[in-house]
């Protein structure tokens, strides 16, 4: 994978690495009467930029039908490899939902992190948004987004990790 760190000069032995290449850019966590909090950037970000990666906190099948679906985390989770749910930490939790949306997202199972990439280029304010798929638990307050040319299927087919 092109994003694992193979550089031993820095007291690292773990050639599994992830690094967190998204940090180089500037975002903001900015507060909406409805929607609440989102992510934007206070700066143009190209296509095809990697914004965030989140690592994941796994919950098993058993534990979440038990516990975690009666609570906040619900709103939060992702779903996982082998009946596992995932509440992404960091900015992971905090883009909030566009039909059309402007960042799409990867489960990367194997290094237990999602990772979040615009799908075209994306102007400075311009909240970030990922799609929440159609069993929405909230009435739709996205502002109008650009049309992405790619929807969200034709962009995890061709991003290369
Ligand atoms: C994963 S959280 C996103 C972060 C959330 N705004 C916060 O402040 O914690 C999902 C929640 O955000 C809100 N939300 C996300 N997208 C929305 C939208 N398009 N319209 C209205 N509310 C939205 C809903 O309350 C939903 O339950």
């Amino acid at each position: 994978m092109g994003e694992k760190n193979n550089n031993n000069n820095n007291n690292n032995n773990d050639s599994n690495a992830v690094v967190m290449e998204q940090h180089k850019i500037e975002l903001e966590l900015r507060n909406h009467p409805i929607r609440g909090r989102g992510v934007f950037p206070k700066e143009s970000i190209k296509r095809n930029t990697v914004v965030e990666i989140s690592p994941v906190l796994l919950f098993s099948p058993d534990e979440y039908k038990a516990h975690g679906q009666y609570t906040v985390l619900d709103h939060y989770t992702y779903i996982w490899k082998e009946g596992q749910f995932a509440l992404a930490l960091g900015l992971g939790s905090m883009f909030n939902h566009a039909s059309s949306p402007n960042v799409g997202y990867y489960r990367d199972f194997e290094n237990n992190v999602i990772r979040y990439v615009t799908m075209r280029d994306i102007e400075p304010d311009e909240e970030l948004c990922i799609n929440y798929g159609s069993n929405l638990w909230f009435e739709d307050n996205a502002e109008e987004q650009a049309e992405s040319d790619l929807d969200q299927q034709e962009f995890l087919g061709s991003f290369e990790i």
